[in-house]
């Protein structure tokens, strides 16, 4: 793939990953985020899936089983467990999570453990059958003691003892011979908390603890007890073995975390991508990754619209390791049942500000399917969440960071959203007050772009300076200018970008129109799937030079050398971040970029269709306010607010469209690598290479020096 070091983002995010924690990565267009994230899942994956073939699992649980600890198979999803099974975590806000051992205690004996509160949250411990709920206390077979001083049992909270948390150790005793428990705290021991009934007496009491947002070290007598009990309690593990039951529910049983038998439909790895195109560009990665990889081979399939639902239901029939999809139809499948997400141990969100955007209707897919996946997986891993943008900066991601995950690592090599130096963005102010051209364009019928008809009810009049006159004449003047900005750089190659698809099929038809090889390709939501895959096919091999698309098209869109972006219009103000996404579809992979924007000196009336439609046959153009579908845009306001945003003032350029080649040294060919020497090489591993240098010498006079201390040359 002529990759020979990892970009920056790939020397930081890809160690982040490997590391186990979620990460959030932040980083510029084209600098190698999908690389960053799919290489590392790619590897974990692959490593699992041959140690389950390997049954390594398998071992690892049959070995433990003498010891007094956590069943994995009798817990709830979200509960973590650590690999001794004593150490138990939920960081759920909201919900209760509980667990019960692995084995149990019947008949005779008074036994005892010991719960420690390692953080600061709600926590539960007690005694519970196997019949009982996980959420102790709430049914008749729990017997529970809570932080709020509460002991439970049956669904009912009765004071008992005094409050407990942080750093406190309770102490659980249950005595068999005379039929009751109770509870100590820090040594101090409380009244009978529960008399068993005669209907329970004769059950196996598991150990069992709920806890919410918290963290408890448990201790059924392996090591010394805190506080070793007294009056004939033994701590579980001395429990004589007549006495004691292994739980019913068994690993490998019919739980479905099962890692040994991971059902066929059930991926290890969800990819969710804005786009189908984006999709598909992930998933096409995946594929010449994984090419590396045999025994066992990853399955990775495409879940989207646009596959006729048999040739989906086959993909996932065969099995399915890792998915990348577009929201919908996923959320479907796994409403379903489909697609399980049992067994989901990577959850990926490309492009994640727009995914969780409040324009989106992705954000609510996106917690259901997050509902959906255990927290741990069985094999005690955490889900691990891996969230990537060149905009990454904004409140709704920092939302999603606080919901969903678990002390994320920013991976962020700017601190803000940036633009590459590879991209050169410039912007030329269309005046209509100062350019009055458009007036004899319009003359000539038929010479000038047909505009989106927004005036169609308005008295234009050539020569005045009424807004609605103005708004019309942008319009005219932007086709012009294009047409001056392509035959000044002689663009072989270039995506335009427009605001509304009305607006790309106008100028795809008025480039078309000039019979001079303006050779076209148009990607908006109402082309069909497979037009847009066409179509975008088309731009990548050469047939069509020019990409007219909308927004769909602003984020991810890897071609390769495209040396020109022209945006028509700004984005609107909803969408002001994806203004980074559309120039960074040029000066990618070190390659240079020119990026042109058109912005409208006086406002511009636009379509904003609110209508069920969407815009179809609607003509409705009053403004949104007076029930129609329309709106004033003032491009220069947005323009500010971008600038604002980047911290950059954007260069201006005539409307000879003229670039001032010394502000980029005279030497910029677009489209090709960049000049100095090669940026990836001279990055972060390259400047960091010194160092790292100095740092094995250290580590290895560190270790000869240990080395002689343990076995000095005299031994
Ligand atoms: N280590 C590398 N060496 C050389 N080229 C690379 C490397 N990693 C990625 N690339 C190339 O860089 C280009 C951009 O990569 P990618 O599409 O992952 O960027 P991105 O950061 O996801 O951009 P965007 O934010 O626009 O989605 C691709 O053509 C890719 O093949």
């Amino acid at each position: 793939m002529d990759w020979t070091l990892p970009t920056d983002i790939q020397s930081e995010g890809i160690p982040a990953i490997l590391g186990g924690g979620d990460v959030l990565m932040a980083a510029e267009t084209g600098s190698g985020k999908t690389g960053a994230f799919c290489l590392p899942v790619l590897q974990i994956v692959y490593e699992t899936m041959r140690d389950q073939q390997a049954g390594k699992y398998k071992k690892k649980f049959a070995g433990q089983e003498k010891d007094w600890k956590i069943n994995i198979f009798d817990k709830e999803r979200n509960l973590g467990v650590d690999g001794n099974g004593l150490r138990c975590e939920s960081t759920h806000p909201k919900f209760w999570s509980g667990a019960r051992c692995n084995k149990g205690v019947v008949g005779k004996g008074k036994y005892y453990y010991e719960a420690y509160v390692e953080t600061d949250g709600l926590c539960r411990v007690g005694w519970s059958t196997s019949d009982g709920s996980l959420n102790l206390g709430t049914d008749p077979a729990g017997f529970g003691f809570g932080g709020t001083g509460k002991k439970s049992n049956a669904g009912s909270f009765d004071d008992y003892g005094e409050s407990f948390t942080l750093y406190d150790t309770i102490g659980c005793f249950i005595d068999l011979d005379n039929g009751v428990i109770h509870f100590s705290k820090n040594d101090h021991e409380f009244g009978t908390a529960f008399e068993i009934s005669q209907q329970l007496i004769n059950s196996v009491f598991y150990p069992a603890i709920v806890i919410k947002n918290a963290r408890i070290l448990l201790n059924f007598g392996a090591t010394v007890f805190k506080f070793p009990p007294q009056n004939g309690y033994v701590g579980l593990t001395q429990a004589p073995i007549d006495f004691v039951r292994d739980s019913p529910i068994t690993a490998f049983g019919n739980s479905d975390t099962n890692s040994e038998k991971r059902p066929h439909n059930a991926p290890m790895c969800l990819i969710l991508e804005p786009t189908k195109e984006l999709a598909q560009q992930t998933h096409n990665q995946i594929e010449n990754f994984k090419k590396y990889l045999d025994a066992p081979k990853i399955r990775n399939i495409l879940v989207m619209g646009g596959i006729s639902m048999t040739e989906q239901m086959n993909l996932i029939n065969d099995g399915v390791d890792i998915i990348t999809a577009a929201p919908g139809r996923i959320s479907d499948l796994v409403a379903q049942n489909k697609i399980l997400l049992s067994n989901i141990r990577f959850f990926i969100l490309d492009e994640a500000d727009s995914l969780v955007s409040t324009q989106s209707d992705c954000f609510k897919i996106l917690q259901q399917l997050h509902s959906h996946m255990p927290k741990y997986s069985p094999e005690g891993y955490r889900l691990q969440m891996i969230v990537c943008s060149a905009t990454l900066h904004n409140s709704e991601v920092k939302k999603l960071a606080d919901q969903f995950m678990h002390f994320p690592q920013w991976v962020d090599l700017k601190g803000q959203d940036s633009v590459p130096d590879t991209v050169h963005q410039v912007v030329c102010i269309v005046d209509p007050k100062n350019d009055k051209s458009w007036i004899r364009l319009r003359s000539k019928i038929g010479d000038s772009i047909a505009t989106d008809g927004i005036h169609s009810k308005d008295e234009i009049r050539p020569g005045r300076d009424d807004p609605e006159t103005l708004s019309e004449a942008i319009k005219t003047l932007k086709g012009e200018y294009i047409i001056k900005a392509i035959d000044e750089h002689k663009m072989d190659k270039c995506i335009i970008f427009c605001r509304t698809r009305l607006d790309c099929d106008n100028l795809e038809k008025f480039l078309t129109s000039r019979n001079k090889g303006y050779t076209c390709a148009c990607l908006h939501s109402d082309r069909s799937p497979d037009e847009r895959t066409r179509n975008l096919d088309w731009f990548k091999t050469g047939k069509a030079r020019f990409l007219i698309c909308t927004d769909v098209a602003a984020r991810g869109i890897d071609v390769r050398g495209v040396p020109y972006v022209i945006n028509m219009t700004l984005p609107t103000p909803e969408e002001k971040a994806n203004y980074v996404h559309r120039i960074g579809r040029v000066g990618r992979a070190q390659r240079m970029g020119l990026a042109i924007s058109l912005v409208a000196s006086v406002g511009e009336k636009v379509w904003y269709h609110k209508c069920q439609s969407r815009g179809a046959n609607c003509f409705n153009t009053h403004l949104v306010n007076q029930g129609g579908c329309a709106r004033w845009l003032n491009e220069m306001t947005s323009l500010a607010e971008i600038e604002e945003h980047l911290g950059v003032t954007v260069n201006r350029v005539g409307t000879d469209f003229i670039v001032p080649m010394d502000e980029f040294d005279g030497k910029v060919v677009y489209g090709a690598k960049r000049s100095n020497e090669g940026g990836i090489k001279t990055g972060h591993a390259v400047e960091l290479s010194g160092v790292v240098q100095a740092l094995a010498e250290l580590e290895r006079s560190v270790q000869l020096s240990y080395l002689q201390m343990i076995a000095p040359p005299s031994a």
